[in-house]
């Protein structure tokens, strides 16, 4: 018996009819952002949970070929300009778009029941999908800018694609919405995997050349920290020669009837989940915050610092260099270092919005969004807090190498 949704039931039929599948003890229940994986009985370690054959993931490639059969073949080279999110999210968006009366071009088209199982705009809790009254609780935080920025490079990118739809045909262009498109972009930074997991050799590690691709059904699997996961590369043998190129997920761990089936995502810090996915984690070890020393303009490198200041010896070698372009440093210039950095971070901590004591009108704030404010301003507080112990313990370090030279410090409170 299987209580399933339709659409769910859908996307496992046509998973196995492109030769791949879901385990038969797991199904998808409904929940507030779209679906959980649950095991319906006992699940042993080494279990595969879901396979997808290479030729169904979504690529750059992939998608680029069936817009230039759907938009006119000779958009190639404006096609070609398109960045790999642009291609994917506007090939997601086509599914939706087409009509009845399209019907030859949905020949085009081959993840239907993919796309109706991906959760629609109003299950959407990433940055690009908070209210205004949402987006200004996080005013004065790094993710505030970064929401911003997003939202303006996505737009500009939309607009590129709009105007090719729209001379194509003008109700498919009135049709392709800025809502559409925003949420197959969050379908692209929720769901992708690296293009370094389709080959005999899979990883997710990430370069320049690594593309984002979507992989149908192993994409259902919500994501927790630390868990035990590999990913499996299967190529046609002598055993099954006719099994196709597939990847697969494989857990190492036991999962107990009723209860949810995760995958792991990598280390993912607060503000890159909430940008990205539309969650946080409470208390999330992998909470880091970006700094840049003396205002540096936006080529400026920026350093990513962790919870007990992980990762600070690089910003504060940058700071010393910034106070004392002399390689052999004082204690002078530490101690200014010291107090450089302090500023800073101080200046940051004040900008930050408050994490105790606000409250937010439920009329237009989600309590989901409240969640995610409290993890990722507590991430950034505990780093900040961590950054001026850092400081202080520089500054005792300069005060102990200067009376090791006879010079005795006595600092003003
Ligand atoms: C790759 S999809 C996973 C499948 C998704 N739940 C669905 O309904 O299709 C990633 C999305 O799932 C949700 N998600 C994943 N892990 C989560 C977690 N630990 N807590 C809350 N939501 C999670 C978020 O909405 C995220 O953007």
């Amino acid at each position: 018996m299987s209580t399933e949704p339709k659409n769910a039931l859908s996307l496992r039929t046509w998973l196995t009819e492109n030769n791949g599948r879901f385990d038969n003890k797991v199904r998808f229940q409904p929940v507030l952002s779209g679906f959980s994986v649950i095991a319906t009985e006992e699940i042993a370690p080494e279990t595969t949970i879901a396979s997808c054959p290479f030729d169904i993931a979504i690529t750059r490639c992939s998608s680029k070929s069936s817009l230039l059969k759907l938009l006119k073949p000779s958009k190639v080279d404006v096609l070609d300009s398109w960045n790999e999110r642009q291609c994917i999210a506007t090939y997601l968006c086509f599914h939706l778009i087409l009509l009845p009366s399209d019907l030859d071009h949905f020949t085009f088209l081959r993840h239907g029941p993919y796309v109706l199982v991906l959760p629609p705009e109003e299950k959407m809790r990433t940055g690009l999908h908070f209210t205004p009254e949402e987006r200004e609780m996080f005013r004065g935080s790094n993710l505030f800018g970064a929401i911003v920025d997003r939202e303006k490079e996505y737009r500009d990118e939309w607009v590129q694609c709009l105007r090719v739809i729209s001379e194509c045909k003008a109700s498919w262009g009135t049709a392709f919405s800025w809502e559409l498109y925003r949420t197959a972009t969050t379908h692209v930074s929720s769901r992708a995997f690296p293009s370094s997991l389709l080959s005999r050799n899979p990883s997710l590690s990430t370069s320049p050349s690594i593309e984002p691709i979507l992989l149908p059904g192993i994409d259902s699997i919500n994501h927790a920290r630390g868990k035990p996961v590999s990913w499996v590369v299967t190529y046609p043998n002598h055993e099954s020669p006719s099994t196709p190129p597939t990847i697969s997920l494989k857990i190492h761990y036991p999962v107990s009837a009723g209860d949810e089936i995760f995958n792991n995502y990598g280390v993912k810090p607060n503000s890159e989940l909430v940008l990205g996915y539309g969650f946080s984690i409470s208390e999330n070890p992998d909470d880091t915050i970006l700094l840049k020393v003396g205002g540096g303009g936006v080529h400026a490198k920026r350093w990513e610092v962790g919870r007990q200041a992980r990762g600070a010896d690089g910003l504060w070698a940058e700071i010393l260099s910034f106070i004392s372009e002399n390689e052999d440093a004082t204690y002078e210039d530490h101690l200014d270092a010291s107090a450089m950095l302090t500023d800073m971070v101080d200046r940051l901590t004040s900008q930050l919005p408050p994490l105790k004591n606000k409250s937010f009108d439920p009329n237009t704030v989600r309590p989901e969004v409240v969640k995610m404010y409290h993890d990722y301003i507590e991430g950034q507080r505990d780093i900040l807090d961590a950054l001026i112990k850092f400081a202080e313990a520089k500054k005792q370090a300069a005060v102990e190498w200067a009376a090791e030279e006879g010079v005795e410090l006595v600092f003003d409170e």
